[in-house]
């Protein structure tokens, strides 16, 4: 296609048809809308029979979730000389009906249950919060407000052994404190402290991060935050620093294996006790801001101040070193008041920043290590203290050591308490199990904006009200640092400075919630799953971060008024759609100030953030009543279709049936393009201009190469597929006049088909809830589809017409539905649902379609089978970037099983 559809070309008896479309579709009520069955292959809230409590006219009111529970299972304590952390699990119920598909699906593929019976746990959410220990009240306040001791008590999954006879609560804590308040945590909380060793629990933190999180460690070099990706097999040995109130430096060499080698008594502590003494700041924060304005070469004494301004050059120390951190001070005609707070927090950071990086790299050439892992809460994920580090590291060891940071840094002890429970499964959980969401306003104290923990949406809410009146710092983009100076060598100043310190309150998003759930699975078909990356643009680039920030802000608009609309237009959708709006935009602008905040993030992850914020909200599908419109719409004109695609010999209509799907995934909710023409045409019209205009060759044309594999050449027939998934994109004309007249010719030529849909709506893409309807409305009308879907179980629950009588299914290859797993628009074949990958273990033949799973993702995935990758660009920038193409460009990418082995291996 070469441009935007033009409606003109219509003639009047389209636009007549289109109009009796439309007033059909006024008249269908949005009550008579089918319930939504929510899957939850992920975890999540569940907002069934949700009702506002108490008073309708008040102006906040409670919003009561009867079915949601959020059971408490466990909770640790690391109780530092500085901090408190706390790491909490909640136990979220699977509320997902088990529907006659699923039970039919797992029946099929032999599914028991899930793969989780292997796993003592059933999924739920790690929490990170942190607490000041001089603040010990708040902390205790807040684990009884959450009620974090006493979930567990009720809960099944309480470790044997751990539920006291007498009702005494048992809770696993670290840290000196563990001892020091265990008398305050019984008074008050009765609750007894079960002690575990602070080496021991920092060693397990670390190691179950390094292990399971994918991109939990980073390294930190003049601005640049790089994630590096730890291989299992080869982590040990290493260093672990971990710097709180004083710093220990442990030897690791396996799980349970390590020596704590040395350690030093110049820590955060002494940055903090010591920088407030000189300074007069009320906070540690407070401190590590003025140190961003500061020159240290007021406070200390470089050498050129030793050597008249000139390098020591013979051993390679520059002008600028620091010769003697303070030694300027000594001058006797100044006093304290005499210099600046700012160059003394500085100063202070850069002694004590050096002087721990030298220690460190002292101990890692004493025994051999590569590798330094830096963590606890003075790090505070701090540019300029991560670059003062590795400049130490790295100039000491001549590049030899490397210094990397994890993202948990202040956790490692909480963790590793949390880890010691015996029997709750989490050693067993390996990344793909692992999803993290960045939730907005989890609770947290200290920073400048806090409260009570939230209880419910509504505080959430309000919360977020305040959160943007005071948080402009957040929403505000801050520059990005100034490029480094580097000189002879030695300690010059590193890069990141200038950079605004976060308060606490959007600092806790740099790390999530972590969502535990054991169902996930990798897609057993990836040729390469080590080497797989989902995402084909990378957003570390900045101009396309930029790009995206500015597609997905000037979507918002639009977004939030369907999302109200979807929920009745009330007073509390348009509280709930402006909070998520202000959430998503805060999110948006904090990857803009800080790109690295959540991680590495891809175009996958920024678009399923957008969805998880939605949900969030409580929005639970904002498309509901477009989509419904548009598969009713489609549905309507899908029997001409299949009479005229069957008029045609088998070659034209595996042509028609290939341009249908490219034509119809024009139907995209989520792209500008496209809803810039929905206010121009009915969803009929588009579909007819997006038919006529599809031209071969298309961009990326390997459609002879796909009609050999399907039709073969002269005499020879090629065996069909045994089993074909098709991944199917949205609602409407895309599913019913593109994928499913595919499926059916499939079906046709004797292959299963297993429809693969996502698990929770992300704009207007079809679920895997919503198909079995659809399919039995299709089959109405369509034998082949009629019989597949008896055969794959997908009938029992839809009402069809009985007009065709009872048949014979014996014969029939089935079509299934699974769900894949996913509540985005794209797919990360990492983290699939068990359903779809048992499904996948017998399938030769994937079709993946759309923009979000065959473009922005997957373009340049490997399978082991065919895969047939399918989509029309609708985004001119994205056309450009792919293959130098335009808007409405067509991908039809054939690769055969045979030629990706041959890429492996070659
Ligand atoms: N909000 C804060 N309040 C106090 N200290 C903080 C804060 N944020 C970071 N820090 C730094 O973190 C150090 C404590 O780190 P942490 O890993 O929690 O150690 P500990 O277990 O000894 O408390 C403090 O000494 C200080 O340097
Ligand atoms: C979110 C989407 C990936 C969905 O595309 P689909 O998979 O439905 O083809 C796509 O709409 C998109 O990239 N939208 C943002 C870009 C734009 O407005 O053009
Ligand atoms: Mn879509």
């Amino acid at each position: 296609m070469d441009g935007i559809p033009n409606n003109n070309e219509n003639d009047n008896k389209n636009l007549k048809e289109c109009n009796k479309e439309e007033e059909e579709v006024k008249e269908m009520a949005p009550g008579s809308s089918t319930p939504i069955h929510r899957s939850s292959s992920r975890p999540q809230l569940d907002v069934s029979r949700a009702a506002i409590q108490g008073n309708f006219e008040e102006r906040n009111p409670t919003i009561l979730l009867p079915n949601q529970s959020d059971d408490i299972s466990h909770l640790a304590l690391d109780i530092g000389g500085s901090l408190i952390k706390l790491v909490y699990f909640s136990r979220h119920e699977e509320h997902s009906a088990d529907d006659k598909r699923k039970r039919s699906i797992k029946k099929r593929f032999g599914i028991s249950n899930g793969s989780r019976r292997s796993y003592p746990i059933l999924g739920g959410r790690l929490h990170f919060v942190k607490f000041e220990t001089g603040k010990l009240n708040e902390c205790l306040d807040f684990i009884s407000a959450k009620q974090l001791h006493r979930g567990g008590l009720d809960s099944p999954s309480w470790p044997s052994g751990t539920r006291p006879e007498d009702n005494t609560i048992i809770i696993k804590a670290t840290g000196g404190g563990a001892y020091k308040f265990a008398d305050v945590f019984k008074e008050r909380l009765g609750v007894s402290l079960d002690k575990e060793d602070e080496m021991d629990c920092l060693v397990a933190g670390a190691n179950f991060l390094l292990k399971a999180i994918r991109h939990e460690a980073f390294t930190h070099m003049e601005g640049q935050k790089e994630f590096v990706q730890i291989d299992q097999n080869d982590l040990f040995p290493y260093l672990l620093v971990n710097i709180g109130s004083g710093v220990s430096m442990i030897k690791v060499d396996g799980d349970g294996k390590f020596q704590r080698v040395s350690g030093t008594n110049v820590g955060g502590g002494t940055y903090w006790g010591l920088g407030r003494l000189l300074t007069k700041c009320k906070s540690f924060d407070e401190l590590l801001e003025l140190s961003q304005q500061g020159d240290n070469s007021n406070v200390d004494m470089l050498v050129g101040d030793i050597y008249g301004g000139m390098d020591y050059s013979k051993i390679g120390l520059s002008a600028s070193t620091i010769a003697s951190s303070f030694g300027k001070t000594i001058s006797e005609s100044k006093e304290l008041s005499d210099y600046r707070p700012e160059d003394i927090s500085l100063s202070l950071l850069r002694m004590i920043s050096y002087n721990i990086g030298q220690i460190s790299y002292l101990n890692a050439l004493r025994y051999g290590l590569k590798r330094i892992f830096f963590g606890g809460f003075f790090i505070r994920g701090h540019a300029y203290t991560m670059d003062t580090i590795s400049f130490a590291v790295h100039f000491w060891s001549k590049g030899q050591a490397q210094a990397m940071f994890l993202r948990h840094e202040g956790f490692l002890g909480a963790l590793g308490a949390f880890m010691s429970y015996e029997k709750h499964g989490l050693d067993v959980l390996r990344a793909h199990q692992l999803v993290e969401r960045f939730p907005m306003g989890a609770p947290c104290v200290g920073g400048k904006i806090h409260g009570p923990p939230l209880g419910d949406l509504n505080e959430k809410i309000s919360w977020m009200e305040k959160f943007v009146q005071k948080g402009t710092e957040i929403t505000a983009p801050v520059p990005m640092a100034p490029p480094g100076t580097t000189g002879v060598g030695g300690f010059e100043r590193p890069s990141s400075r200038g950079n605004a310190l976060r308060s606490d309150a959007s600092a806790a998003l740099n790390i999530g919630v972590l969502h535990l759930v054991p169902t996930l699975e990798v897609f057993p078909l990836l040729a390469d799953p080590k080497m797989y990356e989902p995402n084909t643009i990378d957003l570390s680039d900045h101009s396309e971060l930029e790009f995206w920030f500015m597609v997905l802000s000037e979507h918002l608009p639009d977004l939030v008024a369907k999302a109200v609309a979807s929920e009745g237009g009330t007073d509390d959708a348009k509280r709930r759609g402006d909070a998520f709006a202000h959430a998503f935009s805060a999110h948006l602008a904090r990857l803009m100030e800080e790109p690295a905040a959540y991680g590495k993030l891809g175009l996958a992850n920024l678009l399923e953030l957008r969805e998880e914020c939605l949900r969030e909200f409580q929005f639970v599908d904002a498309y509901i009543t477009i989509k419904q419109r548009e598969n009713e719409a489609s549905l309507a004109v899908l029997p001409d279709l299949l009479i005229e695609l069957d008029s045609m010999n088998e070659e034209e209509r595996l042509l028609a049936l290939i341009e249908g799907v490219l034509a119809a995934n024009i139907f995209d909710w989520g792209s500008r393009a496209c809803v810039d023409l929905y206010h121009k045409g009915t969803i009929i019209e588009i579909y007819r201009m997006s038919r006529k205009k599809m031209q071969r060759p298309w961009q990326e044309d390997d459609f002879d190469m796909f009609k050999k594999r399907m039709l073969g050449c002269g005499d020879k027939k090629p065996p069909p597929h045994g089993r074909a998934l098709l991944f199917v994109d949205n609602s409407g004309a895309d599913v019913v006049l593109g994928m499913l007249p595919l499926a059916r010719e499939l079906l046709r030529r004797g292959t299963e088909v297993v429809l693969v849909a996502n698990s929770l709506p992300a704009l207007n893409d079809v679920t895997a809830n919503e198909l079995p309807e659809i399919v039995a409305e299709a089959a109405k009308h369509c034998d082949i589809l009629r019989k597949a879907a008896e055969a794959g179980g997908l009938l029992v629950d839809a009402m069809v017409s009985v007009e065709h009588g009872l048949v014979d299914n014996s014969a029939s290859v089935p079509l299934m539905v699974v769900e894949n797993g996913c509540g985005g628009p794209c797919i990360d074949f990492r983290q699939v649902s068990s359903e779809l990958a048992a499904a996948a273990r017998d399938a030769d033949l994937i079709i993946l379609e759309g923009m979000g799973r065959a473009l922005h993702t997957n373009f340049n995935a490997r399978f082991r089978c065919d895969a047939l990758k399918l989509a029309m660009v609708k985004n001119q920038r994205l056309a450009e970037k792919l293959f130098n193409g335009n808007i409405y460009d067509c991908v039809c990418r054939f690769e055969p099983a045979g030629e990706q082995l041959q890429h492996n291996f070659s």
